[in-house]
């Protein structure tokens, strides 16, 4: 049956009513940005959501950048259990990336899409608080050995005030995942994690990850294998048994975050599908992966 052009538009008319000024937080990751024409259609969609009233935040990746430029500059870039391994020149390199490309990048697009983007980093307004990560102890071949994953940071406090400032006056924020520690070294902290803690500060509606995969697969090599729906109780046995890996685990470790602290619902979805997140959020079936709190709703 086809669907009438005008019964699209009124079926998000409850979604707008509700949706209306209230935060969301938008997770870009790297992955998503898989070309111009993909990273303009989110851009696109963004500029959308504040034109019917909401308030969208980014917080943007770029794993595949970073370690591109560490290549290409003769770096081997190395991970543990999914974090960079951030020497001081890795910072060096992932600052350059992230804040002064990819940020500045979105916040360009945003202009040309008709919006008001402003970059920001942790330092802004002290925005991101955090501590270098402890030293990690592994067992290898049987003799526990120490791993110092470097300038990987840990979330401390969340100021949103800078936040709430550019918010109030009509500006999309964009967000690098680098924090500031108390001695003012630049961190550099997993986007997934960040997204999570500014949208449980920020007491958002909705946190919206978006990747390359069309969220949660029970086996990552079947995408008929979605699963739609997790509460924060399926979270760890999920991990526990394996089926959320790598990539997948801070995306769900920054939703259970999020709702843990009053964010109504988290959504991972693939970004690098035109305008996905406009189906997740305003037509009556969802397209991701849906976090949440409580017992599933009703089907
Ligand atoms: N159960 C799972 N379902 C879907 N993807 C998974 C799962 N487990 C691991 N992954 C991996 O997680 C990746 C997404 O994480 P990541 O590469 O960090 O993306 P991004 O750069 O968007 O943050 C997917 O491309 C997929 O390979
Ligand atoms: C500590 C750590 O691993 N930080 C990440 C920050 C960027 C990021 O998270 O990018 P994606 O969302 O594209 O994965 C990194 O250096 O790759």
């Amino acid at each position: 049956m086809e669907l009438k052009r005008e019964n699209v538009l009124i079926e998000a008319l409850p979604y707008m009513q509700e949706f209306y000024d209230s935060i969301m937080v938008i997770k870009v990751g790297g992955n998503a940005m898989v070309s111009a024409q993909i990273m303009e259609d989110i851009i696109k969609d963004v500029v959308l959501l504040r034109y019917v009233g909401i308030k969208p935040v980014i917080v943007h990746g770029g794993g595949p950048e970073i370690t591109e430029k560490m290549e290409r500059m003769g770096k081997k870039a190395e991970f543990f259990q999914g974090l960079r391994i951030t020497d001081d020149e890795t910072m060096e390199i992932a600052r350059m990336v992230l804040v002064g490309n990819i940020n500045t990048k979105i916040v360009s697009l945003i202009g040309v899409c008709g919006g008001n983007g402003i970059g920001l980093t942790g330092y802004d307004g002290r925005m991101i608080l955090g501590h270098k990560q402890a030293v990690k102890k592994v067992v290898i071949n049987g003799i526990e050995t120490e791993v110092d994953i470097g300038w990987v940071g840990e979330c401390e406090v969340i100021n949103p005030d800078i936040l709430h400032i550019v918010l109030q006056n009509g500006y999309i924020p964009v967000i690098s995942p680098i924090a500031v520690d108390a001695k003012g070294n630049a961190l550099n902290i997993n986007a997934d994690i960040v997204a999570g803690d500014i949208a449980a500060a920020l007491h958002a509606k909705k946190l919206i990850l978006m990747t390359d995969v069309s969220g949660l697969l029970r086996d990552v090599n079947d995408p008929s294998s979605h699963i739609s729906r997790v509460t924060l109780d399926d979270i760890d046995n999920l991990i526990a048994e394996g089926i959320i890996q790598g990539g997948m685990i801070p995306k769900l470790k920054g939703a259970a975050v999020a709702v843990k602290n009053g964010v109504e619902r988290a959504h991972i979805i693939n970004g690098s599908v035109s305008h996905s997140m406009l189906l997740e959020l305003f037509t009556d079936c969802g397209v991701g992966t849906m976090v949440y709190k409580f017992k599933k709703p009703k089907d």
